[in-house]
């Protein structure tokens, strides 16, 4: 429960003013989340100054002016393609206000021939003729003062806006509470910081645009205070680790050889290293919290398997928790087989288990006769308990936060952790997503991988790519069509999707095509997945919901629609798909409209190089941190205040910061704490003081 004083920053959304129920889901879209405190840290990404008036001739074309008229006559539009013309006097010279598609009675009723009115827009001019097309104001002298202001600008979305945020906005400026001084009054003082309050009203209300800029007193104070907060909280959940210790876990290694025997490769460098690092980790007498970071395609799966089966040979349990039902299942698909050869017994939980199955399931668990267990977050639910449960698979492809996945540990006696990530996150990247982890790399695939031939190609060949995956159906291909049109909109994405699958059921028949997409039921999302897998369908149209994991190795070609809307990791993941197996794979990128630069340097980051790491870096040149790290729903840190390549420096000192808090004290019991408490409640880190509390 959070503490008293931030209720209203958790005040839901809908309560303040402009924002009804139709508004709300897209303004919970658009800010990522659905509290008061989500809106407050949606920070504006610029300014629009409404104070100047310069003399017609001395204005720059493109720039916002505010300006007095006089309204002359108006001009209806002869025909649709021409605008309707309002000519107005100003005190420099004739301004022409031009409207598409306006209405005349609208327009009579705000500008009257005859008044006097103030306009702001943009400015342009055209033939001597000075303009302005479709004013952002129009008002009358009462209302000048309100017109002729600086205001500012927010990242916006479709349905919501400038006006609706900014209104919502001012009312949730009153309700930032005055806060307690968490940070350490010596730096405050020293980078002259003002405090919350202070620093949230400054910037949504900003005088000129060096109130937004990063290193603004007011905005490092706010970035400061995010930074901390999570640093902190990584600190906090592994000094409890440490401090707890943890067993000895070093079998003897009989299983292991005996799955080595079974599998039909030689595992690799890599793996062998990344296994040698984890062996280390459970023999010695502290925590395991490592983090197993491997390119698509770079077999990590095996990997957990060798580990979770050096913890049965001890006698105990073993656990791998995915972070979706299908990827859940596909583990289970993987690894099932392979353990029973060797005679181990290994169970899956996920959301849809329930009543006598679960049942069965949970008393296996909790009696030790499942020795693996497979799942979804199910498996850390109240009631299920384990037996002995040692060690922890955390698959996470960056579904879980940070601190979520932390709490299958706490399931057991000192389990150890493994993280598994497939997304190559540059290595100054990775200590603000994973605090001060240990990581291994598999920085080497599998041998006999051949290339992915990739083609970037526009729409308009889109029956050319049709004819040519017929072909290829014919020779037993199998194909994956993804169809994202917009990153956020998910019914956008399925009515594409939908469409798509529409046709090519048409030319191929419905036999040999699937769809899958995020509003499936799991149960039938498995069944399309299986009838792909298993070769009844060769073409399975998807939305992005397979970017993750997703393994049918003798899926050769992909075909990606809109390709130029999708980050490149995410391109990098769709794409890792297919691959997999020895035969040679295609993966058509296909993109809607034309492109600018950016894209065009982005795609062919694509075409050049199949290194996730060297896809993430570039990505990280053309985009910056935030985006790199994922959108919102991603799951992974992701700032919303603090912008890592700006604010860098801070993030050095809050990660020493919060280790002499947590070394001096690790109970956060003394004075400052108090006001760090509400620090991590504000930030939403306070799983790490319950995971703390409750040991
Ligand atoms: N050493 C190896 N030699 C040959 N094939 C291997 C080796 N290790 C794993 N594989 C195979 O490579 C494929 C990919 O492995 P896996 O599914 O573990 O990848 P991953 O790292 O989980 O990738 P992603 O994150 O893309 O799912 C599997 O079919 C697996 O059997």
């Amino acid at each position: 429960m959070r503490p008293e004083i931030l209720f209203p920053l958790f005040a839901e959304i809908e309560t303040l003013p402009g924002i009804g129920p139709r508004l709300k889901p897209l303004v919970v879209r658009l800010i990522g989340g659905e509290h008061v405190a989500d809106l407050l840290w949606h920070l504006p990404s610029g300014i629009i100054d409404r104070r100047f008036s310069p003399p017609l001739d001395e204005t720059i074309d493109g720039s916002v002016v505010t300006m007095d008229v006089w309204v002359e006559r108006h001009e209806p539009s002869p025909n649709r393609r021409r605008p309707y013309r309002v000519i107005c006097k100003t005190l420099s010279g004739t301004l022409v206000l031009s409207f598409f598609n306006a209405r005349a009675k609208y327009l009579n009723d705000v500008l009257p021939v005859g008044e006097k009115r103030i306009v702001s827009g943009k400015v342009d001019h055209y033939r001597n003729e000075y303009q302005i097309t479709h004013p952002d104001r129009i008002g009358t002298e009462a209302e000048r003062a309100e017109i002729q202001t600086v205001e500012p600008v927010y990242p916006m979305s479709a349905g919501v806006t400038g006006k609706t945020l900014t209104k919502a906005m001012r009312a949730a400026l009153q309700l930032v509470p005055e806060l307690p001084e968490w940070h350490d009054p010596a730096l405050v003082a020293r980078h002259k910081w003002p405090d919350l309050a202070s620093a949230l009203r400054t910037i949504h209300n900003p005088e000129d645009a060096a109130d937004l800029s990063p290193d603004h007193p007011a905005r490092q104070r706010l970035a400061y205070d995010e930074l901390l907060a999570n640093q902190l909280a990584l600190s906090l959940i592994r000094a409890k680790m440490r401090k707890l210790g943890g067993r000895v876990t070093n079998g003897a290694g009989d299983l292991r050889q005996k799955l080595a025997a079974n599998l039909p490769f030689a595992m690799t460098g890599a793996q062998q290293r990344a296994l040698a690092d984890i062996y280390d980790d459970m023999a010695s007498e502290g925590r395991m919290l490592r983090l197993l970071q491997g390119d698509v395609g770079s077999g990590k799966t095996v990997v957990a398997l060798m580990a979770m089966l050096n913890a049965v040979e001890c006698g105990r349990q073993a656990a791998i928790m995915a972070p979706t039902e299908i990827l859940a299942r596909q583990h289970f698909e993987t690894i099932g087989p392979l353990l029973e050869q060797i005679g181990i017994k290994c169970a899956i939980l996920t959301g849809r288990d329930k009543g006598k199955a679960r049942k069965a399931t949970l008393e296996g668990f909790a009696n030790g006769d499942v020795q693996i267990a497979v799942g979804t977050h199910a498996l850390f639910q109240d009631d299920v308990v384990f037996s002995d449960l040692a060690f922890a698979v955390v698959d996470e492809q960056h579904r879980f936060g940070v601190h979520q996945r932390l709490m299958l540990a706490g399931k057991g006696q000192a389990v150890d952790v493994l993280v598994m990530t497939a997304t190559p996150i540059p290595r100054t990247l990775t200590l603000t997503a994973f605090g001060d982890m240990e990581v291994s790399r598999l920085d080497e695939k599998p041998p006999g991988r051949k290339p992915v031939d990739t083609r970037v190609l526009p729409i308009d060949k889109v029956d050319d790519v049709i004819s040519g995956i017929g072909r290829a159906m014919r020779t037993g291909t199998k194909i994956y069509w993804v169809c994202p049109l917009v990153e956020d909109s998910e019914i956008l994405d399925l009515q594409a999707a939908e469409e798509r699958y529409r046709i090519l059921v048409e030319l191929f028949g419905d036999a040999r095509v699937g769809l899958v997409h995020g509003k499936m039921k799991a149960k039938e999302k498995d069944e399309v997945m299986e009838r792909f897998a298993h070769g009844d369908t060769s073409i399975l149209v998807a939305t992005t919901v397979i970017e993750v994991g997703v393994n049918v190795p003798d899926a050769t070609i992909m075909v990606i629609e809109h390709s130029e809307r999708l980050g490149l990791a995410q391109l990098h993941q769709l794409r890792g798909r297919i691959g997999r197996g020895d035969a040679a794979s295609t993966c058509l990128l296909l993109y809607g409209s034309p492109l600018g630069q950016v894209s065009k340097a982005r795609l062919k980051i694509m075409r050049e190089t199949e290194d996730g790491f060297i896809i993430a870096e570039e990505d990280l040149k053309l985009r910056g941190a935030g985006e790199v790290l994922g959108t919102r729903q991603s799951g992974i840190q992701e700032y919303r205040l603090a912008n890592l390549e700006l604010h860098g420096d801070l993030l050095a000192i809050a990660r020493d910061d919060a280790r002499l808090i947590v070394d001096r004290d690790p109970d956060l019991q003394k004075t400052r704490s108090e006001a760090l408490r509400l620090l991590l409640y504000l930030f939403e880190r306070d799983e790490a003081v319950r995971y703390f509390r409750s040991g």
